[in-house]
């Protein structure tokens, strides 16, 4: 009976001998009668290491008269296979109570071990995924749980190159090397081997005898030659189903997969997906991050990296390496009148055209707007040489471009600066370059220029400017002026606008207008951007608090605060440190500060609108205003510029302008303000017209706040009363 048993059962004497067993454990130690077995002792059957294991748990069992309940082991079986046993073994008495031998019961747990083996290797998989390892790593482990689990199967991960067509290497820990070398690259299609066959058509491939099946013609005397004589290969698929790869299992004798294998493989590819498609999404990131995602070139945050690299592999004696400041000529006139979707056409034609002229071993950088360096090599005794390349840039470049069926055409300026001629750093050859671009716009655009000496000059003289301009707002050189803004309907002054003064200590005082673009262009107006607006909210309450009646103060916003990330951040913190209302406080920005991201500016808008901050349409009728999307923007005031109401008693097109932008400033429930007035007569034609309110010189130049203060206790005879209409 107890040969029907399918645990092993024996009874072994104080010698370790058996005495009992029964014919499962007879099978798995190569006999065929359980009765062979008796006499002989686990030294007679087994390896010495596990025979001497087992004589010293059975000497203690003896000694003791303890049990041994449910141990674990791996044991090669005598056919070669591997097994999980559970071992109990208990001491047997006689009558007397004597123990006279051991009684023994071991049961194949090698399914449950293996189910849980596979757990744990796949939670090991999952935690190296998010742990972020490498994607190697992540399948090598993967390939060597699931080797683990099947005798005689070789597993390996191939990753699909969409681009290229191809398969790579990705994990083989147990195919020969040279097997892995030889199947690097393989072009998929429709019978090329089981992997290039199962991504070609994105289906599992069992071929059971690799030496018999027309697929893997081409490739059979290469699998005989390493002994692989099947291969089952499954796609492994994304999440939208593109194919990211295989996995695929290979035996060295014919054979097919049968239910443990495809469950097995189910869940390998499961996980490989992950790994993989994990990966793709890391190397997008890194991507992203250094690429331009309009026109696809690196953007500058590799800039500096390749000139340097460039740098240090140059040769001085032998080659020379050109650096190119391009800049597109009046690219603003075309965001301005076709939009900015067209500009981005422009700029990814440009793009386009620029790499179509440059060689492999050249770089193009977009760093900015409509700005582009472009790093060639070239050889130090023809530096000349170059110079084909920037002529057929420019060709290229001002060719006409298609635009919703307009045509129109764009030219751009080039700088060159040459290493080591020019320069010997990374920054002096930038700056040179930069230099020579503006040279060449100097000289009427459409051109290039190679950099001199003399133009170190001009250089110099800006990289001193933003020095003194950095200088000057840690030094706290700059003050706040303030001119008056009136309500038409009450003549009362109602808000003000804050503008900026630079004391020189040297140069006297200095108008924005003079500071403000290099301020922008260097990047120091977010600094001091950060200081007007916290002057503005402080003094605007310092007013409040000294009972004064309160106004709303607006701020000029420059697009290059308003696109830092933590714009938001900035504008909270002015208003916490002062303490002031959100609501007595404006933001003026314009319209083609807005027109640049508009989904942006409005997410930014309304995230500052929550606080109570209003907004300002500034210089209104100058951009380009997709005067569709105004209405989607959170805007108080639409600001007319003033260089419409300068000629609006003589002008009759500034008069239409004028009016046209109060009905639609109205209609979209906006005041309208008019700025820039001079006159008593441009004051008739806009309260004719119905402009709410007007700021100028008329009323009031930009004045300091202590003539505000005066002005609000009604002091001050600053503000003129206001005629009556008619
Ligand atoms: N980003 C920031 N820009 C600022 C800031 N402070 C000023 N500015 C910008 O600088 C430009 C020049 O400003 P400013 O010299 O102060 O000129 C302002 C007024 O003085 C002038 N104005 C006002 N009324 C009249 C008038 O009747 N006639 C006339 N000829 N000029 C007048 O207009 C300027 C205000 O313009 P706007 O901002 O468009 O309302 C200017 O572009 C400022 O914006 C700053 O802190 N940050």
């Amino acid at each position: 009976m107890i040969d029907h048993v399918p645990d092993y059962l024996f009874v072994k004497d104080m010698q370790h001998r058996y005495l009992i067993a029964n014919r499962t454990i007879a099978v798995d130690l190569g006999f065929a009668d359980p009765s062979d077995l008796c006499g002989k002792t686990d030294a007679d059957l087994q390896p010495v290491e596990r025979a001497r294991k087992l004589h010293d748990d059975e000497l203690r069992i003896l000694q003791t008269g303890k049990p041994m309940l449910d141990s674990e082991e791996h044991v090669q079986l005598s056919s070669g296979t591997r097994r999980w046993l559970s071992t109990s073994k208990l001491p047997l008495h006689n009558a007397a109570g004597e123990i006279i031998g051991i009684v023994g019961v071991s049961r194949d747990i090698t399914k449950r071990k293996r189910s849980d083996i596979l757990l744990e290797g796949q939670t090991r998989v999952l935690e190296m995924i998010a742990r972020n390892d490498s994607v190697f790593d992540v399948l090598n482990s993967l390939v060597q749980v699931i080797e683990h689990q099947m005798e005689g199967v070789f597993c390996s991960v191939l990753l699909y190159d969409a681009r290229t067509r191809q398969l790579h290497h990705g994990a083989a820990p147990s195919l020969p090397p040279a097997y892995v070398d030889a199947i690097d690259g393989v072009t998929i299609g429709a019978s090329v081997g089981s992997c290039g066959t199962a991504a070609y058509h994105g289906m599992p491939v069992v071929v059971s005898d690799i030496a018999n099946d027309p697929r893997w013609e081409g490739f059979q005397e290469l699998a005989e030659l390493h002994g692989l004589r099947s291969c089952w290969s499954n796609p492994i698929l994304s999440h939208q189903g593109t194919v990211l790869g295989t996995f695929a299992m290979y035996t060295g004798r014919v054979a097919s997969p049968g239910a443990a294998e495809l469950e097995l493989t189910h869940d390998a590819v499961r996980l490989a997906a992950i790994a993989i498609e994990r990966k793709h999404a890391e190397d997008q990131i890194n991507h992203l991050a250094h690429h331009d995602a309009l026109t696809g070139l690196l953007n500058r945050t590799l800039l500096e990296e390749r000139i340097d690299r460039a740098i240090g592999e140059a040769r001085p004696e032998r080659t020379c390496l050109s650096l190119v400041f391009l800049d597109l000529d009046n690219f603003k006139l075309v965001n301005d009148s076709l939009g900015h979707t067209a500009g981005d056409t422009v700029l990814s034609t440009v793009a386009r055209r620029m790499q179509s002229c440059v060689g492999p071993g050249n770089t193009i950088v977009r760093i900015g707007g409509d700005e582009f360096v472009i790093l060639l090599a070239g050889q130090a005794d023809d530096p000349a040489a170059n110079l084909e390349v920037l002529e057929r840039i420019r060709a290229e470049i001002s060719k006409p471009f298609m635009v919703d069926g307009h045509a129109f055409h764009i030219t751009c300026s080039m700088g060159v600066a040459t290493y080591p001629a020019d320069g010997r750093s990374t920054e002096t050859l930038l700056i040179n370059a930069d230099a020579a671009m503006y040279k060449a716009k100097e000289a009427g655009r459409d051109n290039f220029q190679f950099y001199t000496t003399e133009m170190n000059s001009r250089v110099h003289g800006r990289l001193n400017q933003i020095e003194e301009l950095r200088t000057a707002i840690s030094g706290g050189e700059f003050h706040l002026r303030y001119q008056p803004q009136i309500d038409l309907a009450s003549g009362r002054m109602v808000s003000i606008e804050a503008l900026v003064r630079w004391d020189h200590p040297v140069k006297g005082l200095i108008s924005p207008a003079d500071f403000i673009p290099l301020a922008e262009s260097s990047g120091l107006i977010v600094p001091l951007g950060d200081w007007v607006l916290q002057e503005a909210c402080r003094q605007n309450k310092s007013w409040q608090d000294a009972g004064l009646a309160p106004l709303t103060v607006c701020v000029n916003v420059s697009a290059r605060q308003f696109s830092d990330r933590t714009w938001v951040c900035r504008v909270k913190h002015a208003l916490d440190l002062s303490g002031l209302d959100a609501g007595c406080l404006e933001l003026e920005l314009t319209e083609s500060l807005l027109m640049q991201n508009m989904d942006q500016a409005i997410a930014t808008m309304n995230d500052l609108r929550e606080l109570g901050v209003r907004f300002a349409i500034d210089d209104f009728g100058t951009g380009y205003s997709n005067l569709s999307a105004l209405k989607s923007f959170p805007v108080a005031r639409l600001k007319i510029d003033k260089c419409f109401i300068s000629n609006l008693a003589s002008d009759d097109s500034d008069l239409g302008i004028v009016a046209a932008i109060i009905s639609l400033g109205q209609n979209l429930r906006m005041k309208v303000i008019a700025e820039g007035v001079e006159t008593g007569e441009q004051l008739e034609i806009l309260r004719r017209n119905g402009c709410d309110e007007v700021q100028g010189f008329h009323f009031s130049r930009p004045v300091a706040p202590d003539v505000i203060g005066s002005m609000l206790a009604g002091h001050h005879p600053v503000i003129r009363p206001l005629p009556r209409a008619g």
